[in-house]
């Protein structure tokens, strides 16, 4: 089928916008579309701020011929860059399908062929993002589509250093997670030498890159588990919203922002203090803790809506905290009620996982929900893949950890089934591979 849409509004890649100033070759679709002609037809079509029809596919078919070429819908037009100081995928706003994955470099296999690894990944990326096939063998399950958003992340995990003789150049920042007493961690669904996770606004983009990522890990790597996940599609609210998760509350409001003063020094890892330093390499960086939570949904669906809120201190409606305002509110956690207790109680998640209850702790958390079925006894198995990014785990995920693992009114409605911790290099330069930078030092 061929793309139509109702509305284009450009691209995030100001040399879309511009009506395709690349270089790039064009590939034909089967249909005879070349898909860089459908992206530049989207950008031009969004600087210009023409409006089609969805009816103008079906009309050109009535009329017998092939159809003519339609702009893609925004959703689809839109690219993410993969070059850049930062790798994407982490402050990119959140798509709506995800997929994680851990990949073991295979036995034998060492720095060279991690190497030669990141080098396939990084330019498979670089086509996929920009809505080029991978290569010459793609499989074509992505060939009507534009970029939709897609993003691919590569992280390096633990046992990484080890196969890849860099153990001395492995952060002090990927120390095993501590075990937290309610963990009921599965060890073969947890951790990896390497991690990758990808998102798209579209589920065929988002599969079509997961499939060629490992048919790209050919003989360096296998894949150890992968998961996937979902998010609210773009223009499925009458506004953009931050979405909510399978619990049905607003989650992401309390998430620090891009524009806050400390977001950078939060969120990625500074230049070291010397050259020769051993992290030295992870400068612009990032560490992603992935955890597996289960969300017990029979459990929490029999709780009554106001004691859902007081488990959160939010309002399930619109997310603003339980001392009102809206969803911007910042929370009144000195608030008492009339019965002398704090209005937002003392072991509301919320309340628990703020940085000023946590000497500052923070981190970006950018989820995906998972949905894997229903069990036996009717159990649905599905809740958080929760990601989140900061420049030190020891300063950002862990005290937090810590402190709902004691207390959190949350804890009986979830259970942590796998987790993973990984040092996510900085961006690829153009010309560059994720993770140079380490493996040609
Ligand atoms: C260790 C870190 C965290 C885990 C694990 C975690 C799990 C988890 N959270 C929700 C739902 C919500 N979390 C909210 C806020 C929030 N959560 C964390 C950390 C972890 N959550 C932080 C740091 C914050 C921000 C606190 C603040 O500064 O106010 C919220 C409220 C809305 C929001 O700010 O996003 C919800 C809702 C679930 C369901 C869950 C595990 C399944
Ligand atoms: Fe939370």
């Amino acid at each position: 089928m061929k793309p139509t849409s109702t509305a284009i509004t450009g691209t995030t890649d100001p040399s879309k916008a511009a009506g395709g100033a690349r270089e790039e070759k064009e590939t034909d679709t089967p249909g005879g579309v070349s898909r860089r002609r459908l992206l530049r037809t989207a950008g031009a079509a969004g600087a210009g701020g023409l409006a089609l029809g969805a009816a103008g596919g079906a009309v050109a078919a009535a009329a017998g011929g092939d159809p003519a070429p339609t702009a893609l819908a925004s959703v689809g037009a839109t690219a993410v860059a993969f070059h850049g100081p930062h790798q994407p995928g982490i402050t990119t706003p959140l798509q709506a399908h995800g997929h994680l994955a851990a990949f073991d470099l295979a036995p034998g296999a060492g720095r060279k062929e991690a190497a030669g690894l990141m080098r396939r990944w990084s330019a498979l990326a670089t086509e996929l993002m920009a809505g080029e096939p991978a290569g010459t063998g793609d499989t074509g399950v992505a060939l009507d589509a534009g970029p939709s958003s897609l993003t691919l992340t590569f992280g390096f995990g633990h046992g990484f250093f080890d196969r890849t003789g860099l153990t001395d150049r492995r952060p002090g920042g990927l120390d095993p997670l501590p075990l937290f007493s309610a963990d009921r961690l599965d060890p073969r669904r947890s951790n990896g030498d390497l991690w990758v996770q990808i998102g798209a606004d579209d589920g065929l983009v988002a599969f079509h890159a997961l499939r060629a990522v490992q048919r790209a890990a050919g003989d360096a790597a296998r894949v150890r588990w992968q998961m996937t996940g979902f998010n609210r599609s773009p223009g499925a609210t009458a506004r953009p919203m931050t979405t909510r998760n399978l619990m049905g509350q607003v989650d992401g409001t309390n998430n620090p922002r891009p524009s806050d003063p400390d977001f950078t020094r939060r969120i990625f890892v500074p230049p070291a203090a010397s050259p020769g330093a051993p992290d030295a390499w992870l400068a612009g960086g990032s560490y992603a803790v992935v955890r597996r939570i289960r969300m017990l949904l029979d459990d929490w669906e029999g709780l009554d809506p106001r004691e859902q809120e007081r488990v959160i201190g939010r309002r399930r409606a619109d997310g603003a905290p339980l001392t009102g305002g809206t969803e911007t509110t910042p929370l009144d956690l000195h608030r008492l009620g009339p019965d002398g207790l704090p209005v937002i109680p003392a072991n509301a998640h919320a309340r628990i996982s703020a940085p000023e209850q946590n000497s500052g702790a923070a981190m970006l958390r950018r989820p995906f929900s998972y949905h894997d079925g229903i069990g036996p006894d009717g159990t649905p198995d599905a809740g958080l893949l929760f990601v989140c990014w900061q420049a030190d785990p020891l300063r950002g995920f862990v005290p937090v950890q810590r402190k709902l693992d004691r207390g959190d009114a949350l804890s009986p409605f979830v259970r942590h089934e796998a987790s993973g911790l990984f040092a996510v290099p900085g961006g690829a330069g153009r010309g560059e591979y994720v993770g140079q930078r380490l493996l040609e030092s």
